[in-house]
């Protein structure tokens, strides 16, 4: 029987059988009631706890499987993370603007390294180079790739820099080559930053095994370089802004970088507008990736002190991704505001087994391949032509029975980069041997590419899953916005039928 007299627990009702067993004693006096209460108040309240925080991990849960996933993959070098960019800032510009001063390092470095790239391949070349030389690029035998399974016909035309051996004396120095020797001269001190500028990127940290002298940064790299962080984080929640804008970077090494440029735009540009080195380009002996050109061409402003890069300087800069970088995003559909998880990987093929943890509830992939890299090699292994190379990884995707129900969308890229290429006379038949006689023009090169790929796609697709095709300049904001929405609507069509929403 229960008496009346006891005051009732905080826990539950007088006719609940446990209650009862756990009543306090008779004799309870009024200080040890005063405890027992406050004891079982305080116990009370720490089984609240525990079941508001269960119940906020239950809706995480639940709303984490609503959210979208949607991976970025394709080959080193590839735009995965120009297009990353493209979609931060489309979807949270505020954090570009925030980040902008980070990405100053990120600059000088590909332009540091582009410099010692043009003065070590004149070096080769003892500084002299006449137009009468023939083309280095030549491939040495027209056969298929010697990597192996080749899905193209491609030629191997072995490291694009190949030393040209001289034969007998060197002959006198000539005005160009003492002009060169001059800027090489000048250069020095801040060509020898670059190995500095690498390692405040990397963190010191080196990628074996992932081609040679990259620079690989993780997710959240920008904390590195800009002061007031105390630590790092996984990953980058483009919804809360990460970088306090306005904290410049402070680092020695950088500012004496900002200095020497400065000091030495005069001597970049004219190295950079040298005859030689316009000669050896136009000949192919010294090959340039886009931002080079970009940023060399441009050397006046950015040696500007108290330079910030633009956001057109940020998707042209270079660096490349370590492991996978996890960005989110709120987007809005129909009222009710949907997470995004936009998955950036590293497309080196040392990287690319960090991929597979993602797969499992990945929601979409879009699978970038750049169609210009007809007469590249993968600096991880020159022998493999980039698009026989793109191919495979495509085929390895589309045929990967964890991605059989996943949204796809293939971006044939650096649209741009293919038509320079075309329209300065680079042959495809050349290191694509399969492509014969056909027309050295842009649409029909590309048909002929985007049937390679769809090829591979219908003949690894059980699901009938439809493949969106798009053509695409990364770097181009306007353009690549619009089809970020076209493929943002569509993956949200699949989503919502997933989701039985509709
Ligand atoms: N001109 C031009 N440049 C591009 C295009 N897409 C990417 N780039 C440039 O190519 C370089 C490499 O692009 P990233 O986005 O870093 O390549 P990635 O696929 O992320 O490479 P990894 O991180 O190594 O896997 C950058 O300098 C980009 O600015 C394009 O469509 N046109
Ligand atoms: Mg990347």
């Amino acid at each position: 029987m229960i008496r009346t007299t006891r005051p009732p627990s905080v826990y539950s009702t007088d006719s609940d059988p446990l209650t009862y067993v756990m009543r306090p004693p008779d004799s309870e006096t009024d200080t040890a009631r005063r405890a027992r209460l406050e004891g079982e108040a305080e116990a009370k309240r720490v089984s609240d706890e525990i079941d508001e925080q269960l119940r906020l991990e239950r809706e995480k849960l639940k709303k984490s499987k609503e959210d979208v996933k949607l991976l970025l993959l394709g080959q080193a070098e590839s735009g995965k993370s120009t297009l990353q960019k493209q979609f931060q800032l489309m979807h949270n510009p505020a954090s570009i603007e925030q980040e902008r001063s980070s990405w100053r390092t990120v600059v000088y470095f590909n332009i540091v390294r582009s410099i010692k790239r043009i003065l070590d391949t004149l070096e080769a070349y003892d500084d002299i180079f006449e137009d009468s030389e023939s083309e280095g690029d030549a491939p040495g035998t027209a056969s298929e790739s010697p990597s192996g399974a080749s899905i193209l016909h491609s030629n191997y035309a072995g490291s694009s820099q190949s030393h040209q051996s001289r034969s007998g004396s060197a002959p006198p120095a000539t005005e160009a080559q003492k002009q060169i020797a001059n800027l090489r001269l000048r250069l020095g001190p801040l060509v020898t930053a670059d190995t500095g500028l690498g390692d405040r990127l990397s963190g010191g940290v080196t990628v074996s095994g992932s081609g040679k002298g990259g620079v690989y940064v993780r997710s959240g790299w920008q904390t590195r370089t800009v002061l007031g962080r105390r630590h790092g984080r996984a990953s980058i929640d483009s919804r809360n802004a990460e970088f306090k804008s306005g904290e410049v970077i402070k680092d020695e090494l950088v500012q004496d970088v900002a200095r020497m440029l400065d000091a030495s735009k005069d001597d970049i540009k004219e190295l950079w507008d040298h005859p030689t080195v316009r000669r050896m380009i136009a000949r192919r002996k010294l090959r340039l990736e886009e931002w080079t050109e970009f940023f060399l061409s441009d050397i006046s402003r950015i040696a500007e002190p108290g330079y910030v890069p633009t956001v057109d300087d940020i998707l042209h800069a270079r660096i490349q991704t370590m492991g996978v970088a996890e960005h989110t995003f709120d987007v809005d559909l129909h009222g009710k505001s949907v997470t995004w998880h936009l998955f950036d990987v590293g497309g080196a093929r040392g990287q690319r087994h960090s991929w597979i943890p993602y797969f499992d509830d990945a929601n979409a992939i879009i699978f970038v391949a750049p169609i210009s890299a007809f007469d590249q090699y993968l600096e991880e292994d020159p022998r493999t032509n980039r698009i026989d190379d793109s191919l495979q990884l495509f085929t390895q995707i589309c045929s990967n029975p964890l991605l059989k129900k996943v949204h796809l969308v293939l971006f044939l890229n650096k649209t741009d980069v293919l038509q320079a290429k075309l329209a300065s006379g680079l042959r495809v038949s050349k290191y694509i041997t399969s492509y014969g006689d056909r027309p050295n023009e842009y649409e029909p090169v590309v048909a002929y590419f985007r049937a390679h790929f769809l090829n591979v796609h219908k003949k690894n697709n059980e699901n009938k899953r439809v493949l969106y095709t798009h053509l695409t300049n990364v770097t181009d904001t306007l353009a690549t916005q619009s089809i970020i929405a076209n493929v943002r609507d569509s993956i949200f069509r699949g989503y919502l039928k997933s989701a039985a929403l509709v």
